[in-house]
């Protein structure tokens, strides 16, 4: 737990605003906000993640609701984890999985490094190790001060997303920041640069990148993926400064199969019996539409049922195949006639197998299944 030492110095016992969501019994999850937003930039990806987690989204000091006054002039990056584990200790929560975006992502790097018996899985998404040295935040401090957020509001959109895309609710937060605090975070900024201890962190990293962010562009992230022993690098096409606002469902994804144990087994294994060609290729095809049904897919299917080893994955073959013959499914009949040669079964043993299917399927459709599965084993076997 933190030490006297480390409290934040709000002589008042405030803790950071925050919300909570899913379970208490659940893993915590705790979510760090970008400068000039609040809790809202998780609205679409909370949720879900409170599915498995007991998700705590807190808010940057003067932004949302957190007390301006729990940071001054001076701050850094140390300043506002050390008010992130207080936050956690009132909660009661030790150990916890993190991931924040560009700021909130630095306090992550930083809670990493500095306080490694706390963070349990760390994801970094379009942020930074450093933020393009201390001028531009020392000049933006220096404007916010002089005069208000004004300026930051009419250019919040264009920063923040891809053209033509907004969430009103962010530029609406970015409009009501105090400003002493704003500049305090950018004072943080400005003397952030953690690259030569980014090696030193041991908590299993991901490193999520907007494809067209301007101010901590993909290299960046690429940089902590590189120095963080073990650490994956994620890009998210169509997104700029907010992902997890502008592409919620990508985000999700690459967050739920790092945080999920069941879904990133579930991706080894559905790798393992579908093959990397197909599933690349299913999730190159996803959309909005149907992420939550691909995740479905990985952490149920394949997360649960397929990795239980109760069953070995031939007699889970034998079985997906006849069931597939049984309600005419022939697409996925092809798919899964791949799958168990890869699982083991010799052409002879799938014969045999929809053999079997003509008695208790019918013969109709066993033989529409030996086409599909003659087709299909001539891919290896050409004049089968
Ligand atoms: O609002 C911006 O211009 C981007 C600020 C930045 O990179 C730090 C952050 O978003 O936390």
């Amino acid at each position: 737990m933190t030490s006297p030492a480390d409290r934040p110095a709000a002589s008042d016992g405030a803790v950071l605003h925050h919300r909570l969501e899913g379970s208490a019994a659940a893993p915590p999850l705790l979510l760090g906000p970008s400068l000039g937003t609040s809790t809202a930039l998780w609205d679409r990806v909370a949720p879900e993640l409170s599915v498995s987690h007991r998700v705590v989204r807190w808010d940057l000091p003067g932004h949302g609701g957190s007390p301006a006054g729990l940071i001054g002039p001076g701050a850094t990056v140390a300043d506002l984890a050390a008010l992130v584990l207080a936050l956690a200790d009132s909660l009661g929560i030790g150990r916890f999985s993190y991931a924040g975006v560009s700021l909130g992502g630095a306090v992550g790097l930083h809670l990493a490094v500095h306080h490694p018996e706390r963070v349990e899985k760390l994801a970094v998404i379009c942020s930074s190790a450093h933020f393009n040295g201390s001028k531009p935040w020392e000049e933006r401090a220096a404007l916010v001060r002089r005069e208000g957020v004004a300026q930051l509001v009419g250019s919040a959109a264009a920063r923040w997303f891809t053209p033509g895309f907004t969430v009103e609710r962010l530029i609406e937060d970015q409009r009501t920041v105090d400003p002493e605090a704003y500049a305090a975070c950018c004072d943080a900024l400005a003397a952030f640069d953690l690259r030569g201890q980014l090696p030193r962190i041991a908590a299993p990293t991901l490193a999520v990148a907007g494809r067209e962010d301007p101010a901590t562009p993909p290299a960046h992230l690429r940089e902590i993926a590189d120095a963080v022993p073990g650490a994956a690098l994620a890009e998210v096409p169509g997104a700029s400064h907010l992902a997890p606002a502008e592409r919620p469902e990508a985000v999700l994804t690459a967050l739920r199969a790092h945080f999920d144990g069941g879904t990133r087994r579930g991706m080894e294994v559905r790798r393992q019996v579908l093959g990397d060609a197909h599933v690349d290729a299913a999730q190159a095809r996803q959309s909005a539409f149907t992420a939550r049904f691909q995740d479905f897919i990985s952490r149920y299917a394949w997360g649960e049922i397929w990795t239980d080893e109760t069953l070995g994955r031939r007699e889970r073959s034998m079985i997906t195949m006849t069931a597939l013959v049984a309600h005419g499914h022939y697409d996925e009949l092809a798919m899964h006639v791949r799958a168990a040669r890869r699982n083991g079964l010799t052409p002879e043993e799938i014969g045999a197998v929809l053999l079997q299917t003509a008695v208790y399927c019918g013969v109709p459709a066993a033989n529409s299944a030996f086409a599909v599965a003659q087709r299909v084993l001539a891919e290896e076997r050409p004049g089968l």
